[in-house]
């Protein structure tokens, strides 16, 4: 529900030279706050002296009816129906209940912050002045107490929480003035009023520089504090739902980040927009550029707010893992201000150049990890993890969810057209390699258009009823994947690795060769130093341990090693297949062929002791989605896999080992002739 008329920028005409006067009338006859408002008429002003024929001219009347389209004071009013959102969010999405259950905290909080009454402490030593206002505010619903001087408040304000301070300037014990200081340092968050039946400018200004909301002069106009008094408890209002950390979906891509921050939007009542932080480098992106020029803009925030007509949308800032860095600023710093419901109450665009409250928006940030993100900025978001779908919910996804929306956007909804169990698992295995759903809802559209045509083309217009597995290839084309560790056979020198990576868990292949040379060696696929070093550890490891595993010591005197890792054109990095390397080394040195259906991960260390990985539901997926029958972990991963599901180990056996020779006879088959 919108609370107030939206601005609707297509009825706003762009100012032409000769309409200041209107531009002028528009300024005052709109709802503006009052720096806003001080600024447009101070352009205005100048705008009057200033030749309309040059360039200033355009850009001052372009700012004014900037600021005129944006919402100062236009926001929605939030549904807190819990159950309302419950059902919302199931409806849209299958499991995580994780994510759903943080939502509905989020609004049970929200719902019982907004019942609370809102504090505030009357402090003055004229009594007739002190019982007027306990008595209006009361009337207006707020929790009314009072003080007769500055030291009685400050005792209050010691023992209990006030939303709200209005005190008086001139007071005998502790003054206005030097209560507002007192405020500051033992309760932050409280606003506070002054009145003062003496107001000369400087006291007032000195008032507001010390953090006063505001200056009311004697004799109160009440129908002023009372409108003050509710938009200072509107502020709060949004203040402190914002308030605690910035959410961060982190996951693989197609986990459903962005359609459950859609199904937050949607329970709230809020606008929801999305922007894309990838590739961001430079930090005017976001704030905007200063108004020197006639191409200046204001930053994307402040843009997508405008666009939107609303200052309190759920704003989901996607990829924020992707945003970079060069010498135009630094555009996370940027991120830092605007997530901290501190400092995004009075954010400053460039262009725009007065404070604009984002404290009501809600934040949701998205990543596909966190590792790479600035620390003081991951200290400021709560992480919520979508670690990739099992099979069994990825079928249940597409039954009752992706394959409903796919017919009905294809026209096919009530035509007698529907996918068996078998078809659906065989579109997932044979067309899709992803943690997520991203390339299943591609193929799955993929097979809604053709059933169309089919439909069309069909003679009797009958529908195909249920689509048989078989006829998969004929629409899709040939599986792309195929389960390539069971179909293939155990070799020499070829370990199956388990990793993790922003798109989710996958398996690699690390291979091993020995030549004859000088003691090289010799490393390739896009390797990152960490996998370098885990490299270099590995052979260090299994010359040191040589004879223990009945190796000639000097296996490596005339000899290279050559140790790759295929896909050689993407870069790889981590130190968790420093296990994967050492067991494709050993077994191309005791010509033992590795087992192809073992898949293992874990650091090693010098002396063969393996230290645990992250990443662990991801690992164990892929290895179900390659068809693996074995997963090697370290030991002390032995917590991550207690609290996996039941579902995400079927059909998967797991080991869990100290150190790597524990394993060997489970990874390596007896030698060849032996
Ligand atoms: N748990 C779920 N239940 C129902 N549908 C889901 C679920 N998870 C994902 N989907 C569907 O999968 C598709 C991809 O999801 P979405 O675009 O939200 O992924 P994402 O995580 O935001 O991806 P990216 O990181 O690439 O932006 C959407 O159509 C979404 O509705």
């Amino acid at each position: 529900m919108i609370f107030f008329k939206r601005p609707q920028d297509e009825q706003r005409p762009e100012a032409e030279p000769e309409d200041l006067d209107l531009l002028r009338q528009r300024v005052e006859g709109a709802d503006l706050p009052e720096h806003v408002l001080k600024v447009a008429l101070k352009e205005l002003d100048k705008l009057q002296k200033t030749d309309p024929a040059v360039a200033e001219y355009a850009i001052g009347t372009a700012y004014v009816d900037f600021l005129l389209s944006l919402p100062w004071n236009h926001f929605t009013v939030d549904n807190l129906d819990l159950d309302r959102a419950q059902e919302i969010l199931g409806q849209a999405h299958h499991g995580l209940q994780h994510v759903k259950d943080r939502i509905l905290d989020y609004l049970a909080v929200r719902t019982l912050c907004s019942l609370q009454a809102f504090r505030v402490l009357v402090v003055d030593d004229e009594e007739i002045a002190r019982t007027n206002l306990e008595y209006v505010l009361r009337k207006d619903g707020h929790q009314v107490d009072t003080a007769v001087d500055g030291q009685e408040a400050f005792d209050k304000l010691r023992i209990k929480e006030y939303d709200l301070v209005i005190t008086d300037l001139k007071m005998q014990k502790m003054d206005g003035l030097q209560l507002l200081e007192a405020i500051k340092k033992i309760s932050p968050h409280t606003e506070t009023i002054m009145v003062t039946g003496y107001a000369t400018v400087t006291s007032a200004v000195t008032a507001l520089q010390k953090g006063a909301v505001t200056y009311l002069s004697k004799p109160i106009n009440m129908a002023e504090l009372r409108s003050l008094v509710s938009s200072v408890k509107e502020r709060r209002r949004h203040m402190q739902m914002t308030r605690g950390p910035i959410l961060c979906f982190s996951g693989p891509p197609g986990t459903g980040k962005t359609s459950i921050g859609r199904s937050i939007a949607q329970a709230l009542e809020r606008r929801f927009v999305r922007l894309s932080l990838a590739g961001l480098r430079d930090e005017a992106e976001l704030r905007g550029h200063r108004r020197t020029y006639v191409g200046a803009m204001p930053g994307r925030i402040i843009h997508e707010i405008r666009r939107l007509g609303v200052k309190n949308p759920v704003f989901m800032l996607d990829e924020i893992d992707k945003i970079g860095q060069d010498f135009r600023g630094d555009p996370a710093s940027v991120l830092l201000e605007i997530l901290d419901p501190e400092q995004n109450s009075h954010f400053m665009d460039h262009y725009l150049d007065v404070p604009f409250d984002l404290s009501g928006v809600m934040f949701i940030a998205t990543a596909n990890g966190v590792e790479r993100l600035p620390r003081p900025l991951l200290d400021r978001l709560e992480v919520i993890q979508f670690p990739g779908y099992t099979e069994r919910e990825k079928l249940a996804i597409a039954r009752h969810f992706m394959i409903p929306r796919q017919l009905e956007e294809h026209g096919l909804r009530g035509r007698d057209v529907s996918f068996s169990e078998e078809t659906i698992l065989t579109i997932i295995r044979g067309y899709t390699r992803e943690a997520g759903l991203r390339h299943l809802e591609r193929e799955l559209a993929a097979v809604c258009r053709k059933v169309a045509r089919l439909y069309l083309t069909a003679k009797d217009s009958q529908g195909p009823g249920e689509i048989p597995p078989d006829v998969i290839p004929e629409l899709l084309g040939p599986p792309r994947y195929t389960f390539e560790v069971t179909e293939a056979r155990s070799r020499i020198g070829v370990a199956t690795g388990l990793v993790w990576s922003e798109l989710g868990g996958e398996i690699i292949f690390v291979e091993s060769t020995r030549m004859r040379g000088s003691q090289q060696l010799i490393l390739t696929g896009s390797l990152g130093t960490i996998l370098k070093e885990s490299a270099q550890t590995a052979l260090s490891y299994v010359r040191s341990h040589a004879e223990h595993f009945g190796l000639d010591p000097d296996f490596f005197r005339d000899s290279d090693i050559h140790i790759h890792i295929p896909a050689g054109a993407i870069p790889k990095d981590g130190p968790s297949a420093g296990i994967t390397i050492a067991v494709s080394l050993l077994s191309l040195l005791m010509q033992r062929p590795v087992r192809r259906d073992v898949a293992m991960t874990g650091e090693l260390t010098l002396s063969g002791r393996l230290l645990p990985v992250a990443g662990v539901r991801e690992k164990i997926l892929a290895a179900q989605r390659a068809g693996v029958s074995t997963v090697i972990f370290p030991q002390r991963n032995e917590s991550d896999i207690r609290l996996l599901e039941e579902d995400v180990l079927m059909d998967i056996d797991v080991v869990l080992a100290e150190g790597i020779e524990q394993i060997l006879d489970k990874v390596l088959e007896p030698a060849q002739g032996s």
